[in-house]
């Protein structure tokens, strides 16, 4: 085998252990400035890490800090203070703004029963430690970043959070009674207050709630902690056809600002999902009284208020369509109570290379300090750069596009000081500080890094652009280009050939930007190159290249994929005999796609919750709207079942070519999945058993969607590695 992969099992796993200790950069908060009696400032930086830890099965989170010391405008010296420390059981953490106290929402087991606490800490000391669990206001407390926020009042004496709203215990009618004596008189009965809100016969009500990455969160409510008062409240006033998350104090406290959404006639899945109808609201803390802020006729998200208290950034897209789209940037102004359009949809990219905002998240913090500019890192095309928006105008600005670095990441703002993540596929993430600089300066922004890590220079990358032939252009959307990331060895031994392997992302509306990629850098390291595709419908590229795409799935999406391989394939550096595909969710509808329409191209196919039936999936996702859109139909909460509908979602899935596959296949399923249900994967796994095709599945229990629970990632890698190898070498 005339070839530089590397094929034992032990050496694999070890490359796989080595690479997969790097950590990644999940959260970062500046402290306050500090003046020394010298006249010298600094601040303080808390950062969380992840790290995958292979041994305890689990991904490890710890903090690490570092001090910078600056002249609030550049930094002067910095390092780290203290080495890392493991969190546990910490569901969310914040310090107040003067930083003199931190408050934690804590999850632990207590005599087998889990309780949550939450922590007031000042300096060396846990002032508080309040058992929400026993308080019995509220249910689980929750901590996603799709709800969830933990906020301190301006005023230090209150915190805002987010919890499961407290539902009634429920019991069966046949239950004997138990009432419970109080102290009230020896002879006096008195049912608990518990017993009298019990019903009867609501212990299997369905609940739904919010999905893949969501289960268990059916009805949010807002909650204020009194912190001197050491009393709980759930906040009255929020409509009831509404879910409210992400919610900010008000200026002056005056109430809560929040994102409410709507969750009538019912619940789709939200992780993802940006274009589910919400708006902005605010309820009074005085009078109760709830305000809409926004129209109601669009999806919001993400609402910022800025340092000077008097405006409100936000993201904006439409409601149902395609699922990742190009957002608006908007702004609402506290005193006029006017919203405006700060940065509109970019339908074609113009001269200036902006190709728009794609983000369903913006930094905690995003806002200069002089409350004019706000910063937000997102894909531009198959990069992610930090885009500096000033709000009065409108004008965009990259502050890293000539950067060599693929991946910038935004974690905090605070006083100009910008803490990022950023990273590259031969480079895993590290941690640099630098000033924005002041507004309509010229001064060159100077990055300061915090937390180093060694870039491997076994690893080559690229970005390669494809213009579609004339016969795959689409009427519709002419002239759209797109991209794909090439991973490969830097060394290449004279007279080899390099196995290529295929992986188109999911979504379809999402992208692939040039950031650090455990798989591919592994697939790398033993020897593969590696093709990530941007086919046109990917998110980073324009309005235009993602509206192409639904309607289409199938057919452009799968030739785009092609047309990128076999463009790459005309070079000599690549061996056409060896190449495999490998996809998950629409990337594995996509790779299923490309064995069934390319026979005995792939030599082997690896599919990871594939949608393989859009006509059976769409009575089991949810997220329904996705199976109609993508099949190119409008998507209304009454449709029903069409026979004409499902011919055309299963003409454009990929069973319907399942005839026609050669390849065998690793399906690779998610026990938990809620957004691909596993049937999906296991319908195709019996329509090659049938013909049979070698077909091996693995099943994970405990994990959904994303497989990303340390057992699946590894255990599949390993499993996608040696499949691929052993089918590409027999
Ligand atoms: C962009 C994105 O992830 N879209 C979601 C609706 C989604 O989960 N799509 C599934 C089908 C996938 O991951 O491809």
């Amino acid at each position: 085998m005339n070839s530089q992969v590397v094929t034992n099992p032990e050496d694999i796993a070890r490359l796989y252990r080595e690479l997969s200790l790097f950590p990644s950069l999940s959260r970062a908060d500046v402290g306050p400035v500090v003046t020394s009696q010298y006249g010298g400032k600094y601040s303080n930086i808390y950062t969380e890490w992840s790290q995958r830890d292979l041994d305890r099965n689990e991904n490890v989170n710890f903090c690490r800090q570092y001090i910078v010391f600056h002249d609030d405008k550049s930094v002067v010296y910095s390092g780290a203070s203290g080495n890392c420390t493991e969190i546990k059981g910490e569901l969310q953490s914040k310090d107040s703004p003067s930083g003199d106290m931190k408050a934690v929402v804590r999850e632990c087991t207590i005599k087998g029963e889990d309780k949550q606490f939450l922590e007031i800490w000042s300096k060396n000391i846990k002032m508080k430690s309040i058992n929400l669990t026993a308080l019995k206001k509220h249910g689980k407390v929750y901590e996603d970043d799709q709800f969830g926020c933990l906020v301190w009042s301006h005023s230090e004496t209150h915190l805002l959070y987010v919890a499961e709203r407290k539902r009634p215990k429920a019991k069966s009618f046949f239950q004997s009674e138990s009432p419970e004596l109080s102290s009230i008189g020896d002879e006096e009965e008195t049912v608990s207050s518990e017993e009298k809100e019990t019903v009867k016969g609501e212990q299997f009500v369905f609940h739904e709630d919010w999905g893949e990455g969501l289960v268990g969160k059916s009805c949010p409510v807002l909650c204020v902690l009194d912190i001197e008062g050491d009393n709980v409240s759930v906040l009255e006033g929020v409509p009831d056809n509404i879910s409210p998350g992400q919610a900010f104090w008000a200026p002056g406290d005056t109430g809560v600002v929040f994102v409410g959404w709507l969750h009538e006639p019912f619940r789709c899945g939200l992780k993802f999902c940006p274009n589910r109808s919400s708006s902005l609201y605010y309820v009074d803390l005085t009078g109760g009284k709830c305000e809409q802020l926004t129209s109601g006729t669009s999806a919001v998200s993400s609402p910022r208020l800025s340092p000077d208290q008097c405006r409100i950034v936000y993201l904006e897209c439409a409601v149902f369509g395609p699922h990742m789209q190009c957002s608006r940037l908007c702004m609402f102004d506290w005193y006029t109570k006017k919203t405006s359009v700060v940065v509109d949809v970019v339908n074609r990219p113009g001269e200036d290379g902006f190709t728009g905002i794609y983000s369903s998240q913006l930094s905690r913090q995003c806002w200069s300090a002089d409350s004019q500019r706000v910063i937000v890192s997102c894909p531009q095309r198959s990069r992610k750069d930090l885009l500096m928006v000033d709000t009065s105008t409108g004008s965009v600005t990259s502050l890293t596009s000539k950067s060599d670095v693929g991946c910038w990441c935004l974690l905090n703002i605070e006083r100009d000081l910008m803490v990022v993540s950023c990273s590259s596929p031969n480079c895993p993430p590290r941690l640099r500080v630098g000033f924005l600089p002041p507004r309509d300066s010229q001064e060159e922004l100077v990055w300061v890094t915090l937390e180093d890590s060694q870039m491997l220079p076994e690893i080559d990358w690229q970005i390669l652009t494809f213009t579609p032939p004339p016969e795959q252009d689409n009427s519709q959307y002419p002239g759209l280009d797109f991209e794909a990331l090439l991973i490969k060895p830097k060394e290449v031994k004279d007279g080899v050939k390099l196995p290529l392997i295929v992986t188109p992302h999911g979504g379809p509306h999402s992208v692939f930007v040039a950031d650090w990629f455990l798989y591919s850098s592994v697939l790398c390291r033993m020897g593969f190159a590696v093709l990530m595709v941007n086919y046109r419908g990917s998110t980073g590229y324009g309005q235009d290249n993602i509206l192409s795409l639904p309607g289409n799935v199938g057919t452009q999406d799968v030739k785009d994929v092609q047309f990128a391989v076999e463009s790459v394939l005309k070079g000599d550096e690549f061996d056409m005999q060896k190449v495999a595909v490998s996809g998950g969710s629409h990337g594995g509808f996509l790779a299923c796609h490309l064995i069934g329409q390319y026979p005995g191209f792939y030599k082997a196919c690896v599919s990871r919750n594939p949608v393989t039936n859009l006509a059976s999936m769409i009575g089991s996702t949810d997220i329904p709207d996705w199976c109609m859109v993508e099949a190119g139909f409008d998507y209304t909460t009454d449709c029903l079942p069409d026979p004409a509908v499902w011919e055309q979602m299963l003409n454009k899935s990929p069973i319907r070519y399942v005839t026609q596959v050669q390849t065998p296949v690793l399906l690779t399923l998610g026990e938990d999945d809620k957004r691909v249900p596993s049937k999906q994967g296991i319908e195709y796994y019996r329509a090659l058993q049938a013909k049979k095709v070698p077909v091996r599945l693995l099943w994970y229990p405990g994990n959904n969607h994303s497989l990303s629970k340390v057992d699946a990632e590894s255990d599949g890698f390993m499993n996608i590695a040696l499949w691929i190898i052993q089918h590409l070498w027999k």
